[in-house]
């Protein structure tokens, strides 16, 4: 990164008059006099996501139950409608996405549908560093199967922040069933190199599947090349669908043919669900693991936060997303180290998401004390600030004008005003 970048608030306004995504900014609502830094949790509210979430209330208000067939049934069809926004951003066929449930609900549905123990083959493998509703649900999944977490799931230990490829390589034992893992870890921002474990695991016999909820919208991802087993991500973060926007799920087209573990009338066959028959005619694209009746109101703010990402594309909010990312490592390298903060993200771009990693021993505080700043990040226990200058709304002068407060903040030790007791959501 030596030499790319200059520190002065000169260079943030260079960098932010030839950056090529410049121009998205406006789409978003942007609040005056606040640096947000958060889309890594939440992403911000756009004019395209209000449009057409304002479209759909609009047509419940004129349609009431009609709304399920007007547009040629585009709304029973939403999932479908928004896996093709979808298909750029992740590489799949658009029918092997289904845009449903939370992403928890989503491990659950597919690991109850790929879960299939054997005396000699029952275990499944995950790693101790990951967010941790993944463990929950696959503790609960191996349970209902009646093992004890304890005897059917395979922890990779990692001692340390990040995960090493060849342990999780080596862990790829003969009992083994089933991999799954983030592509991108919520804390370090670390990526994993999903071709390298991909192929190991379909080597072995190894069912993959991959969890993208802090790689999808940041890096390019391409399924297709990968010809990874299922997948699952949510909408809410980079994507900017809105808090609690429906996540997805992918599914090899491969596997068609099995059954959803958790089925419901949304996973028949569209010709007869309104038959309403007693027997399950399950649909054979991903459209089949849907399960019940589709939040549209929610939906509908995606639909357009996905507009967005059809019309720039991922290529360039990757490079975008790098570049934003390097200059603010550049900048804490520069002036914040000093007061005894650290980077904590692998230094190599390929190994980095969409987050800066910074780290301090008062980080907590010094969160709380960025927040009445009105500089938004979140804080991750023990140590860890978040920092996510996104690439479709976030200036480089934003992230300047940040560490300048941040510098404010440990030298006038304005954080020592703040209580470390946390937050109910930190
Ligand atoms: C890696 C990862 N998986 C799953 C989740 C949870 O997703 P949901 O709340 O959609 O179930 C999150 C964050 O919320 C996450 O970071
Ligand atoms: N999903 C969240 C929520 O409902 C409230 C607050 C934050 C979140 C998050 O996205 C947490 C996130 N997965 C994380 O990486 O920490």
């Amino acid at each position: 990164m030596e030499g790319q970048f200059k520190p002065g608030s000169d260079f943030a306004k260079f960098l932010d008059n030839n950056d090529p995504l410049g121009y998205v900014r406006k789409r978003f609502y942007i609040k005056e006099n606040c640096i947000y830094m958060c889309g890594n949790s939440l992403g911000l509210a756009s004019k395209d996501s209000e449009e057409t979430a304002l479209k759909v209330l609009d047509k419940w208000k004129n349609e009431g139950v009609n709304i399920w067939n007007v547009d040629d049934n585009k709304y029973y069809m939403y999932s479908m409608h928004l896996a093709k926004l979808m298909t750029p951003i992740v590489g799949a066929d658009h029918d092997e996405i289904a845009i449903v449930s939370a992403t928890t609900v989503n491990i659950h549905q597919l690991i109850s549908t790929f879960y299939k123990p054997t005396k000699d083959r029952y275990k499944i493998l995950i790693d101790n560093i990951n967010f941790p509703t993944d463990r929950y649900a696959i503790e609960s999944q191996v349970r209902l199967k009646g093992y004890t977490p304890e005897e059917a799931i395979k922890v990779i230990e990692c001692t340390d922040k990040y995960i090493e490829e060849d342990d999780v390589i080596a862990a790829m034992t003969e009992d083994v069933t089933i991999v799954f893992l983030p592509v991108v870890y919520y804390r370090t921002a670390q990526v994993l190199d999903t071709k390298k474990i991909t192929e190991a695991a379909k080597e072995r016999g190894i069912l993959i599947g991959w969890d993208l909820c802090h790689a999808v919208g940041v890096l390019e991802m391409d399924f297709k090349s990968l010809d990874i087993d299922f997948a699952v991500w949510c909408t809410y973060k980079y994507l900017n669908g809105g808090p609690g926007s429906p996540a997805a799920l992918y599914i090899n087209r491969k596997h068609f043919n099995h059954q959803p573990g958790l089925a419901g009338w949304f996973g028949n066959l569209s010709e007869t669900q309104f038959m309403l028959r007693q027997n399950f005619e399950h649909r054979k694209d991903a459209g089949g693991w849907q399960i019940g009746t589709p939040p549209l109101l929610s939906m509908g703010a995606l639909e357009g936060s996905l507009k967005i990402f059809a019309d720039v594309g991922m290529v360039a909010i990757r490079k975008k997303s790098l570049r934003i990312t390097g200059y603010l490592i550049y900048l804490i390298d520069e002036k914040l180290t000093k007061f005894g903060f650290s980077v904590g993200n692998l230094r190599e771009d390929s190994k980095r998401g969409g987050h800066v990693c910074l780290e301090h021993d008062e980080g907590y505080r010094i969160s709380l004390a960025m927040k009445a700043r009105g500089v938004i990040p979140d804080f991750r226990d023990p140590n860890v600030i978040r920092l996510a200058p996104t690439a479709l709304y976030t200036s480089y002068e934003e992230v300047y004008n940040m560490v300048d407060i941040i510098i404010d903040i440990v030298k006038n030790e304005t954080y020592k005003e703040f209580s470390v007791k946390r937050n109910l959501v930190v």
